[in-house]
C-alpha cells in the first residue's frame, strides 16, 4: 500500500508516520515534544537490540519497523557516551544500566577525572519498508553525577547537561524537553518535513 503520492509541491503522504517504540517514557516525551506538528501514531514494538554504529543501528531498526507494519515510520535509539570511554555504554547503555544500575555508571568513570558525557538521539525515518532510512542526531552535552531525583526513566538520575545546577530527573519535564538530545533531533526531523515540502492528506481507509 503506497504510503505517498507525488504532487507538485511535494510528497503527499496518505499515511500517519508510527513512531514504534517499547518504551513508554520516551513515547511521552516524543509526544509532548512534537504535539500536532505531524501527524503520528504509536506502536509498542520490541524490536531487536541491534549491535554496531548508532546511525546504523537506528537505520536497521528503522527498516525493520517499515517491514513489519508495511508503512511509514519513525524509530529512535538513545545513547549515554562517556568521554572517557571513547564514547561507550552508547548504544549499550540499556544493557549496562540493567546489569550494574546508576552506582555502577558512576563507577565506570571513577577511575577518570573526566566525567564528561553526552546523551544522544538518532531517529530514523522511513516512508515505506523500501526506502531508505534518514537518520537526525541530536546531542546534549553534559556530565555523569551521583543519582538526584525521581528515578522513573532511565539514566535521567545520572545525567547533568551542561550549564544546569539539576539532573535530567531533577528538572520539570517542560525543561528537559526544551534542551534534551531527543528534542534536538525531533527538532531537526521537523524541519526535514518543512523543508521536503510533505504535507498529510491521510485517507481514513488505510
Ligand atoms: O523500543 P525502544 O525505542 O528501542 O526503547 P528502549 O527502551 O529499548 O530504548 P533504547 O534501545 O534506545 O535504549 C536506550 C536506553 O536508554 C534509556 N533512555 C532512553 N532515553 C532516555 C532519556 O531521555 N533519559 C534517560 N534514559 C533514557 C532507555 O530506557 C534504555 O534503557
Ligand atoms: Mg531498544
Amino acid at each position: 500500500m503506497a504510503a505517498t503520492r507525488a504532487a507538485a509541491s511535494g510528497a503527499v503522504l496518505t499515511r500517519r508516520i508510527t513512531f514504534v517504540t517499547g518504551n513508554a517514557k520516551k513515547l511521552e516525551e516524543v509526544k509532548s515534544i512534537l504535539g500536532n506538528s505531524i501527524p503520528f501514531q504509536s506502536l509498542k514494538l520490541d524490536l531487536p537490540e541491534l549491535q554496531g554504529e548508532p546511525e546504523e543501528i537506528s537505520k536497521e531498526k528503522a527498516r525493520l519497523a517499515a517491514k513489519e507494519i508495511q508503512g511509514p515510520v519513525l524509530v529512535e535509539d538513545t545513547c549515554l557516551c562517556f568521554n572517557a570511554l571513547g564514547g561507550l555504554p552508547g548504544p549499550y547503555i540499556k544493557w549496562f544500566l540493567e546489569k550494574i544500575g546508576h552506582k555502577g555508571l558512576n563507577n565506570l568513570l571513577m577511575a577518570y577525572e573526566d566525567k564528561s558525557a553526552y546523551a544522544m538521539c538518532v531517529f530514523s525515518l522511513a516512508l515505506g519498508p523500501n526506502v531508505e532510512p534518514i537518520t537526525f542526531v541530536g546531542k546534549t552535552p553534559g556530565k555523569i553525577v551521583l543519582p538526584r531525583g525521581p528515578n522513573d526513566f532511565g539514566w535521567d538520575p545520572i545525567f547533568q547537561p551542561d550549564g544546569y545546577e539539576q539532573t535530567y530527573a531533577e528538572m520539570p519535564k517542560e525543561e528537559k524537553n526544551k534542551i534534551s538530545h531527543r528534542s534536538k533531533s525531533l527538532s531537526l526531523v521537523k524541519s526535514h518535513f518543512a523543508e521536503t515540502g510533505y504535507f498529510f492528506q491521510i485517507d481514513p481507509s488505510i
